[in-house]
């Protein structure tokens, strides 16, 4: 007889578009891996195997648009109401609760983060770049951890709810490297330079950990969003 839901869990990686092979590689290198099944997820049927979920970046309207031909919009919806998900760079965009430079025609979101995100907020010129953060709760904290950020959406407001989880921040970036474009005089500047946040058991990054070679990201994903939820800490 084999104890499954004790000894291993599944975690799914949205793979219509983007860079999901990448999450399935660093989630499989992590040192807990014998515990986490990695599945690569096209279907519903697939996605109700999962007891959460990476959603890659790549285009976050070409992913919302496959998962809306696929079936799986409104399922990952419903997913995103009950179990973790974390969103890197167009996943973020899509874990957001607003949107602002979206394409014509709209982005369609899952929610989930109480936030608005701007699409490209680094502007055109300055596309792509790489810089070290300021992270909390990492292992290894005095390690550097080095930001890909590839035509990255930028964190505008934070917009609790009343009722709603707080969120905590988990990675910023120097206010120094906000381009002229999104600097205000009056009003405050500091949600632009978070570039990794969680809420509850939803987690973003606007940069793709996935590209490095270091994991801690992932293992953060797994350590403070998955496992609290499979297994709730006893009162
Ligand atoms: N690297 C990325 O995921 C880029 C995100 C892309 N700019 C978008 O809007 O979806």
């Amino acid at each position: 007889m084999t104890q499954k839901t004790n000894t291993s869990f599944v975690v799914g990686i949205l793979a219509l578009q983007g860079a999901f092979v990448e999450h399935q590689t660093a989630l499989q290198k992590l040192p807990i891996q014998k515990k986490i099944d990695v599945i690569l997820v096209r279907t519903a049927e697939e996605l109700a195997k999962c007891e959460a979920l990476v959603i890659p970046g790549g285009e976050s309207t070409t992913i919302a648009l496959l998962a809306r031909l696929s079936g799986l919009l409104e399922p990952l919806r419903e997913f995103v109401k009950i179990k973790p998900v974390w969103g890197t760079c167009a996943g973020a965009i899509l874990l957001a609760k607003a949107v602002v430079g979206a394409k014509k025609g709209g982005q369609e979101l899952l929610g989930g983060m109480s936030i608005t995100i701007a699409r490209n907020g680094w502007g055109s010129q300055v596309e792509s770049f790489e810089t070290d953060l300021d992270v909390v709760g990492l292992r290894d904290p005095e390690r550097p951890f080095t930001g890909i950020f590839i035509r990255a959406p930028v964190v505008l407001t934070l917009e609790p709810s009343p009722g709603d989880l707080p969120i905590d921040v988990v990675a910023s970036l120097s206010p120094s490297l906000l381009p002229d474009s999104l600097t205000s005089s009056n009003s405050t500047n500091e949600p632009k330079t978070f570039v990794a946040l969680r809420q509850g058991h939803h987690f973003l990054t606007t940069f793709h950990p996935e590209l490095t070679r270091d994991n801690r990201f992932h293992e953060y994903f797994i350590r403070e969003c998955v496992l609290p939820s499979i297994s709730p800490p006893r009162s």
